[in-house]
């Protein structure tokens, strides 16, 4: 409740101090494991305090991911709003049904990482969702043996090319830019260039600044707007070293999204000589100095595993790997505590804590009256405090979001530790 009212007053000041966008709308390619949600993280705050319209997904935090990308998997355009501002959640790329969502103007970016250190970290973090890396686990155990080296020895044991959930399982990143992960055919080439020609930026994870710098100058945007935190990161104990052989093993069974990275990091570098090498190194060290001055003034404690993370700022957790977080600074202005709290807040929770609560402002309003008619998306927690009558179930397919009956509002299990005792709460009241 405590983290919650904060918002709140948060959200009064930001409201009556709302500002239009300035940046053309935008559309950033999440893909998996490649530093995403840190850039994700930056959008959304430029979003939320430009009060830009979200492209949202309908159910939970990703747009039916691993299905191609539909128009009709976004949420409905809120009323007063002329168009999307800005679509940045997760999805398997179609150019073609993204662009009849977005306004024609809108500028495409997404974020690509060193194959080897993608795979490795998609295998880590992914190990129970996708069903040939659960196999190879599951193989593992039983041999007492690293469950990547029994996977690479042998991938295609435990790969079914048809089961749709194995997308991530070979060439992770060509799987999110939409292509055929599978194996090289006669439309890459071509399939390619449409890329190169459609994303107006593809940032390098390895050059996170200097993409940045680039990604800045793109948009107009200011150092303030660019500071950041490593989100996402998992614990030094999940993280898998991979000797040479390993390292070639992954390589060769990823050969498309080597090929893909090698393709946009050229890409990457025409477009820093084009900005120019010496501003860019200037602009990246002016960068970092102030990103630094940030980070010394908002976090007391970084790498905090789970265990000890306030459930506001826990990230996502999955069976196999450990996502450390950072704990704030006491004793911040509340401003300053707003800044420092979104640059930190996990993706789930900015989706259901910071963005939805345009929707919460209103409800509180509408709320107090007893009416929760316009009751917009919030979180499970806020409505089991300020509504606990209301009939919330949670739909069969998606075992972390909930809907109310008639279907218009939803929101995800994102910060609940024990998320079923509150059903059950709300189901008893
Ligand atoms: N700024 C920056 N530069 C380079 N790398 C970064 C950055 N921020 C996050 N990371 C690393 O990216 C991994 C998390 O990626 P995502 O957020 O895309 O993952 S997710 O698919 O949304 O779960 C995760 O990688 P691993 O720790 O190897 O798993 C993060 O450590």
């Amino acid at each position: 409740a405590h983290w919650s009212q904060f918002l709140l007053k948060q959200l009064a000041s930001l409201n009556s101090s709302v500002q239009r966008r300035a940046h053309p709308p935008m559309v950033f390619l999440k893909t998996h494991r490649t530093g995403s949600s840190t850039v994700q993280n930056i959008l959304f705050r430029l979003g939320e305090r430009e009060s830009a319209t979200f492209a949202f997904p309908s159910h939970t935090y990703q747009f039916n991911y691993p299905d191609r990308f539909r128009a009709a998997f976004v949420d409905e355009l809120p009323e007063g709003s002329s168009q999307f501002d800005l679509l940045c959640s997760h999805m398997r790329l179609d150019l073609r049904e993204v662009r009849k969502v977005m306004p024609q103007n809108a500028v495409f970016i997404t974020v690509l990482r060193d194959p080897i250190k993608t795979f490795e970290s998609v295998f880590g973090y992914y190990t129970s969702t996708v069903p040939a890396f659960l196999t190879a686990h599951r193989a593992a155990a039983i041999e007492g043996k690293s469950a990547l080296s029994v996977f690479l020895d042998s991938p295609e044991i435990f790969w079914d090319p048809k089961e749709p959930r194995n997308g991530l399982a070979k060439n992770p990143m060509s799987f999110d830019m939409g292509f055929n992960n599978q194996k090289w055919n006669g439309s890459w080439p071509e399939d390619l260039a449409q890329l190169e020609e459609a994303f107006h930026l593809v940032m390098i994870a390895e050059h996170f600044d200097e993409s940045l710098v680039l990604l800045g100058a793109l948009l107009g945007l200011e150092h303030e707007d660019l500071a950041y935190l490593r989100l996402n990161v998992r614990a030094g104990n999940s993280v898998t070293d991979l000797d040479e052989n390993m390292q070639a093993k992954v390589r060769s069974w990823n050969v498309l999204d080597t090929l893909l990275y090698d393709f946009f990091v050229q890409v990457f570098w025409e477009k820093a000589s084009q900005f120019g090498m010496e501003r860019l190194k200037a602009e990246v060290e002016r960068l970092r100095a102030f990103t630094e001055d940030v980070r010394r003034k908002c976090v007391s404690r970084a790498e905090v595993p789970p265990g000890e993370l306030e459930d506001l700022l826990r990230p996502w957790q999955t069976e196999t790997a450990t996502i450390v977080g950072y704990e704030v600074q006491g004793n911040l202005s509340l401003q300053d505590q707003g800044f420092c709290i979104r640059m930190m807040l996990p993706e789930l929770q900015y989706h259901s804590e910071a963005l939805d609560q345009v929707g919460l402002n209103v409800s509180g309003l509408v709320l107090a009256n007893g009416t929760p008619s316009t009751l917009h998306r919030t979180s499970l927690v806020e409505i089991a405090t300020l509504l606990p009558q209301t009939v919330v179930y949670i739909s069969g397919s998606q075992p972390m979001s909930w809907r109310t009956p008639n279907n218009t509002h939803f929101g995800c299990f994102t910060h609940l530790t024990k998320p079923f005792q509150v059903l059950e709460f709300l189901l008893t009241n």
